[in-house]
């Protein structure tokens, strides 16, 4: 599985049709031509024909040159006669007749509109059995038959002096059995049953005839043996010589009507002579052809179960929950005298303000406990929305949330944060049942809610996470519980992580398992991405694999990854054809701030493409940051990203960048986070997972037999940041003018100006500044000073520019 064709979809050149040029003709244009061709072939046959009883005399005047007095006996005169010693006497022979045939009906396609693919099948045709007539009659023809043309016969001499007769008489038939074999799919085996159901037929038709004889009258009931007897005493009166068979028969009918209507003879006159309008028809129930793929797959699942992709790793074991810490001993400890003095000051504060409380309810988080509160009749939610600092400031705590109303309740939420926090392990998250038996493709604990309950949530749902967080809020940990969660969910075959990892520290543990769970580009040494500017390449190359995945699952006809899997378990897509099971890949960016201020649009182009389009096809990002600023977080991005985490921020403008809305200003840290998937806000305390912990995780699954190699992604063939100074015209970059610009405006030539005012890259700035270089507008490089700027101004800029064309 580790192996991985980087180029997996191919793609059969569709065959080559033979096509006629494709003109459009309007609808009069294809009125006036098709009847043109239509006439002209007619007159190509009146002209043929004719040829048979003029030709001979119509030829002295076609040795000369035609003039209108010149009489021709031919039906359609002086062109008739060239026609036909062109195409009989001097062409094809007799077979020419074809020809007049094909330009009728290439008439009457144009007038019917039918397609043309049709027509140049026949034309094909038509002119192969024209020259093999015209090669059959020349061979028993002379020079001048017009049995074969004057063709048919040249080719058969020409064809004697090499094969002889018999040789030309094999080879005609040779011709022939290729004909019917191409055209009408004939085979030997096809010829052999022809001949055998033709005899068998003939059997039959014995066969039934000399039963349709013997049960007439083996079967005749009471009724016809009646009638037997009247017939009988009536022959006997009436001594005429016996009549046909029919004609008793309808005799019969008239007389005895009521008593012969049941026999069997009466029943086959019926037959023939009315037709029995209110007949029932019953329809034959036609059993479903399966097709041949589905019988293929389907014996293929017989003879060897579905496919399963973890057997490579057969004996791969998932990791023991002992590996993981358990921190939260005695669970939650409820301390009433906190509860109750908290319930003091909230109603006391609320009374400062004159807001009334009717009922108060407490439910005790693992880090906050939120008070439910109903407020007396009158009260305006929003007077106490307006409220929440002062509240805060009279509870004298960091981290109250007021949550006005609770949605889906008619109460007001006050979240106050308890004295003693509990710590919710990774460990009680996967041990959860909610965990364990979920079905979900890539579910993720993330930790507990105000409630206790676990949050299970659906990465392959989200489609996309975005985590923000001011530093040491617990960013690092929520991303060590996503990927936590996945191993110990999904086996390596079924899942493959693409990390980024800028400060270098957060997840180079994961490096142990490499071969079982990480992907990477084909010849990088390291798969977790430390290097800012390999990021690009990974980036575009996760969008090859989109394009390839798309490409495999529109020849699949499969809507979204879970479908093609299936699929390709059940053995319904061949390997052969490209296809593969399709592991799911999550690329986790651990800073994604720094990627953006070093790579700008190089970063952000790839990351909102794959965030637009990856969902389906099983591609899923996580991205954490810690500056969740518009420059960094921008619109396309947000706007990609319904799934959020925030951890705390340090302002509300933060809050809202990440979330839209305030609220994670007033987190209190250590895990404390808002999750929302678009919709509803969840105040969510991570599950917390120790480096140690990982470390045991990746070192358990890291001593297993592994894959041969990472999962590789396909090959980006990136613009290298080259430095050669004779760089050709044609291959400068889009903005190599405006950047020139830049540089001789500002006089100062750094590629960091060009980063700033053009938002590039640092390579592609990096690149244009070698450009501007061979281009002679700024010196070579300096070391640390900027280079030196040739060109004094605009107009010298334009000038320079000009001279180079
Ligand atoms: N879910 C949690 N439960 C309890 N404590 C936590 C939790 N998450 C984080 N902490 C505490 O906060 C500390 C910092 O967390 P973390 O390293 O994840 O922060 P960070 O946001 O990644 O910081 P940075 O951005 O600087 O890397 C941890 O060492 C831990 O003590």
């Amino acid at each position: 599985m580790a192996k991985k064709k980087t180029k997996s979809t191919k793609t059969k050149a569709p065959r080559k049709k033979l096509k006629l040029p494709s003109y459009k003709l309007s609808s009069q244009q294809k009125l006036v031509l098709g009847s043109f061709l239509s006439m002209f072939g007619l007159l190509l046959c009146v002209a043929f024909v004719s040829f048979f009883f003029t030709g001979d005399s119509d030829q002295s005047l076609l040795d000369a040159f035609p003039e209108r007095t010149s009489e021709t006996k031919n039906w359609a005169s002086q062109f008739g006669a060239w026609l036909g010693d062109f195409f009989i006497q001097r062409g094809f022979g007799i077979s020419s007749f074809i020809i007049s045939g094909l330009v009728f009906l290439s008439g009457a396609y144009v007038l019917m509109n039918i397609e043309k693919s049709k027509l140049s099948k026949h034309w094909f045709w038509g002119i192969l059995i024209m020259i093999w007539f015209s090669i059959l009659l020349g061979f028993f023809g002379n020079k001048n038959s017009i049995l074969g043309g004057t063709i048919g016969f040249e080719i058969n001499s020409y064809l004697q002096d090499y094969i002889g007769k018999i040789g030309i008489a094999l080879l005609l038939l040779f011709g022939l059995i290729s004909y019917l074999a191409i055209r009408f799919k004939v085979t030997f085996e096809s010829i052999t049953k022809l001949f055998s159901s033709a005899k068998n037929n003939i059997k039959d038709e014995f066969a039934e005839a000399k039963d349709a004889i013997v049960p007439i009258d083996n079967n005749l009931t009471e009724e016809a043996e009646a009638f037997k007897a009247v017939l009988k005493t009536q022959e006997e009166s009436t001594p005429e010589p016996p009549k046909p068979k029919e004609n008793i028969e309808v005799t019969k009918k008239e007389i005895i009507n009521p008593i012969i209507e049941k026999t069997t003879l009466e029943v086959n006159i019926a037959e023939e002579e009315t037709i029995d309008e209110d007949l029932e028809i019953k329809v034959v129930d036609v059993p479903e052809e399966v097709s041949e793929t589905d019988n293929l797959a389907n014996k293929l699942v017989e003879d060897f179960g579905q496919f399963d992709p973890t057997l490579e790793l057969g004996k791969y074991q998932f990791p023991p929950l002992d590996l993981l810490k358990q921190y939260d001993t005695g669970g939650i400890t409820i301390n009433q005298e906190e509860l109750e003095e908290n319930k003091n000051k909230i109603v006391e504060t609320l009374n400062n303000y004159k807001i009334g409380i009717a009922s108060i309810k407490a439910t005790i988080g693992p880090t906050v406990t939120l008070y439910e509160i109903v407020p007396e009749a009158g009260i305006r939610i929003s007077k106490i929305k307006n409220l929440e600092d002062d509240i805060a400031l009279s509870l004298a705590a960091l981290g109250i949330r007021i949550i006005a109303p609770i949605p889906g309740k008619g109460t007001i939420g006050i979240e106050v944060p308890n004295k003693n926090s509990t710590i919710v392990s990774m460990r009680s998250a996967i041990a959860s049942q909610k965990f364990q038996k979920s079905d979900m493709q890539l579910p993720i604990a993330l930790g507990k809610t105000i409630s206790n309950e676990t949050l299970v949530v659906d990465l392959a749902k989200m489609p996309h996470l975005l985590m923000a967080g001011a530093t040491g809020q617990g960013k690092s940990v929520g991303l060590n519980a996503v990927l936590t969660s996945l191993l110990y969910k999904k086996h390596p075959a079924e899942v493959k992580f693409v990390l980024v990892d800028p400060k270098k520290v957060e997840l180079t543990l994961f490096n142990k398992i490499e071969r079982h769970y990480l992907a990477k580009l084909p010849d990088e040494a390291e798969a977790i991405i430390t290097d800012n500017t390999k990021v690009i390449n990974t980036l575009n190359s996760l969008c090859i694999e989109m394009d390839n995945r798309y490409e495999m699952l529109k020849n699949a006809l499969c809507r979204n990854i879970a479908e093609y899997n299936t699929k390709f378990k059940a053995r319904k897509l061949n390997p052969n054809d490209g296809h593969q099971f399709l592991p799911y890949i999550v690329l986790v960016v651990d800073e994604f701030a720094d990627l953006i201020m070093t790579a700008g649009k190089e970063v952000e182009t790839p990351v909102a493409r794959l965030a637009q389009l990856a969902r389906a096809i099983g591609i899923h990002l996580i991205i954490a940051t810690q500056r969740p600023s518009v420059n960094v977080i921008t619109g396309i991005i947000k706007a990609n990203f319904p799934a959020r985490i925030a951890f705390r921020v340090s302002s509300k403008i933060d809050s809202r960048t990440i979330l839209d809305a305030g609220g994670a200003d007033q987190l209190i840290g250590r895990g404390d986070m808002l999750y929302t998937q678009g919709n509803d806000m969840i105040r969510i305390q991570c599950a917390f997972v120790d480096t140690p912990e990982v470390e045991r995780i990746v070192d358990f699954i890291g001593a297993q037999k592994a894959y041969p190699d990472a999962y590789l992604l396909p090959e980006y063939v990136g613009e290298e940041s080259g430095t050669s100074l004779d760089i050709d015209i044609s291959d400068r970059d889009k903005l190599f003018k405006d950047a020139a610009i830049v540089i001789v405006t500002a006089q100062q030539g750094s590629a960091s100006l060009l980063q700033r005012k053009l938002k590039l890259g640092y390579n592609r700035a990096g690149r244009i500044i070698d450009q501007l270089e061979a281009a002679g507008i700024v010196g070579p490089f300096e070391g640390s000073k900027a280079r030196q700027v040739l060109v004094p101004d605009l107009i010298a800029l334009d000038q320079h520019l000009e001279n180079e064309i």
